[in-house]
This record gives structure tokens, sequence and C-alpha cells, in this order.
């Protein structure tokens, strides 16, 4: 999901982050709240390459990359990277671990595969991945709170491997009081299944239009509704580039898909009618205004001649053939 606006970021001051410190004003929309301190900044070994993200705007070029094969390939493997690394910190969720347990995993697991962890530090952003619960729509911070018996987890990997960026997220239920719990089965069941239905649709010729225009019917007559604020986006050697992805209909999507372009999909859904979200005063945690529990998905998804091939695919890169 890719921001629009501009963040402070905890910086080097992570132990003492804590920017509910001073706010009088703010309240949560739901119970999931924040529990500091942060842990400390992890130490980069400093064989791993870092993105360079001083170069990197948010999406203010409409210029969609054509990606060489040398580019496909090394998306590829970064993407394959990712999810192994998201599988492995799919299997550490139980109720009782912290979001920074996950966290830790991920950079670990990362650094195991001679990967930076793009989210780390990219635009000040604190942590290696996003851990968002509940009524958190995206951006979650990994803090000190436990999971709990009943929650929903999305955890977002993008890592950073050889000059190519990976990026992908799943959306979990957290015990068996969620996996019973069927509106929360329901959102992250619809949450797969409309990026799996844009996914269907993708290939050379196709305008990126078409990719709202598939989900948001989708997701509505499942009432769910879908987040407009947060969006998809182009990657490469850069975290986050053109196209931006919609994921509802819009007379703002632009483009045409092309053999070579490379972007993510990531459908965030909440609960009921209500897409709005806010944002909490760490500048970074989005949640529904409402409450509502959000569940979203997310692959990185590269056109073909003939179709679209799911880079981080579940069991390796996948191709689907959408032109026959
Ligand atoms: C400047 O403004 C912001 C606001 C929020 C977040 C960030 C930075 N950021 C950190 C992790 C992260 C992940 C994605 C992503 O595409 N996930 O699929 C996007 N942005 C990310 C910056
Ligand atoms: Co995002
Ligand atoms: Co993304
Ligand atoms: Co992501």
């Amino acid at each position: 999901m890719t921001p629009t606006a501009t963040s402070g970021g905890a910086g080097d001051n992570i132990a003492t982050f804590d920017p509910f410190a001073n706010v009088r004003s703010f309240k949560y929309s739901g119970s999931v709240k924040a529990v500091y301190p942060l842990s400390p900044k992890p130490k980069i070994p400093p064989s791993i390459r870092r993105p360079n993200y001083a170069r990197e705007g948010f999406l203010e070029s409409r210029n969609i990359k054509v990606n060489t094969q040398a580019d496909q390939e090394g998306v590829r493997k970064s993407a394959t990277l990712a999810r192994e690394v998201l599988e492995i910190a799919a299997s550490h969720i139980k109720p009782g671990i912290t979001t920074d347990e996950i966290d830790k995993v991920v950079f670990a697991e990362a650094i195991k595969r001679d990967c930076y962890p793009s989210p780390l530090g990219y635009h000040g952003y604190p942590k290696s991945v996003c851990t968002s619960i509940n009524e958190v729509i995206c951006h979650g911070i990994p803090d000190q709170r436990p999971l709990e018996d009943g929650d929903i987890l999305n955890i977002d990997v993008t890592l950073f491997h050889k000059g190519y960026h990976g990026d992908l997220n799943a959306t979990f239920p957290v015990g068996k009081k969620a996996e019973e719990d069927a509106e929360s089965m329901k959102l992250i069941r619809v949450a797969r299944e409309c990026l799996d239905a844009a996914i269907n649709i993708c290939g050379p010729g196709v305008p990126y239009g078409e990719i709202g225009r598939v989900i948001q019917p989708l997701a509505e007559a499942e009432g769910c509704a879908v987040v407009k604020n947060y969006t998809g986006h182009g990657i490469s050697n850069c975290f986050h580039a053109a196209p931006t992805i919609y994921h509802h209909a819009t007379k703002k999507s632009y483009g045409v898909m092309k053999p070579g372009h490379i972007f993510t999909i990531e459908p965030m859904l909440n609960l009921g009618s209500e897409w709005r979200d806010l944002s909490w005063p760490d500048d970074w945690t989005v949640a529904t205004v409402d409450g509502a529990r959000s569940a979203a998905a997310e692959e990185t998804l590269l056109i073909t001649e003939t179709g679209v091939e799911i880079l981080t695919a579940k069991g390796g890169p996948r191709h689907i053939d959408t032109t026959e």
C-alpha cells in the first residue's frame, strides 16, 4: 500500500519513541493500542546491500518502467525470498507472541538470505516489517503487544536483494477463536479472492483501471468496503514507483499493462461499508475510522507477452496465460 503523505518517523530515538505522549485529543477507533517501548534498532551486517531511498519519491512520475530480463530475474529472486520469509513469520503466529518478536524473525531471516528488510528506515519507518492487527489497515508498527486469541494479523514483507525489491502480504487468523469467527474469516477470504480476481484479468493491453473495476463490486457484494487512500504500486529497483494501483473504480487510474511491467496489487478491505481511514499519532499506523476489522492480501506481479507471472506466489513464481 503506497502512502500518499510524508511522515516523520521514529528516527534514531526509537527507545524513547512515544508519539502518544503529548496527544490528548486522539481517540483509538478500536481496541488495538500501541504498546511501547519499541525495541532497539537491529545492527545490520555491513555485507548487506541497502536500498538508496534518497531517489525514491512517492510516485511523482507516471512513467512506468519496462523491466529488462535481468531486472525481471532480479525481482523474481527477491520476490521468492520474500515469500519464504513471510511463510516463516506466519509459522510463528500464536496467541502470546508479540509483533516485535515477529519483526525479529523477519529481520533475522532476511539477513540470512542476504536481503535488506525494505521497510526499515524507509521514510523513517522504524521496523523491518508491517504488522497490522484487526482494525489496523496497514503500516502497523511491530511493538510489545502480544497477539490475542481472536485477533487477525496482516504481515507485510518487502525484501531488497541485489538491487531489487519483492513485496507481498497476507492476513492470518490468530488462535482458534479467530478461526471460528465467521465474519473475520470471510473478510480474510474475500481480500484474497479480490486479489485473485484482479490477477486473473491482468495481461498485456489491459488498462490498470480494470483492477479497481473488478475488485470493488466483488468486495461490496460480500459486505466489505475497499480502502481508497492506500494503493498498490510499481516495484523493481525502487520500492514504490509508477503506476499507482487503485483497488476501487476511479478515473484517477492511468496506464495500460505492457510486458515487463512489475507492480503489486494489495487490496485492503474493511468489514461493512466504511472505506475511510485514520492515522495514529505515530504517523505510520493506519486504521479504520469506525473500528471495523480490515484485511489485505498482496502479490508482486510481472506482465508477460501472454499474461501475468505471480512472482511472490506460494510455492514459487507462477505464470498464468490470460491471453488465450
Ligand atoms: C511517507 O509516508 C509513509 C507512510 C506509511 C508508510 C511509509 C513507508 N512504509 C513502510 C512500510 C511500507 C510498506 C509499503 C507497501 O507497499 N506495502 O505493501 C509501503 N510503504 C511502507 C511511508
Ligand atoms: Co504501504
Ligand atoms: Co506494497
Ligand atoms: Co507490501
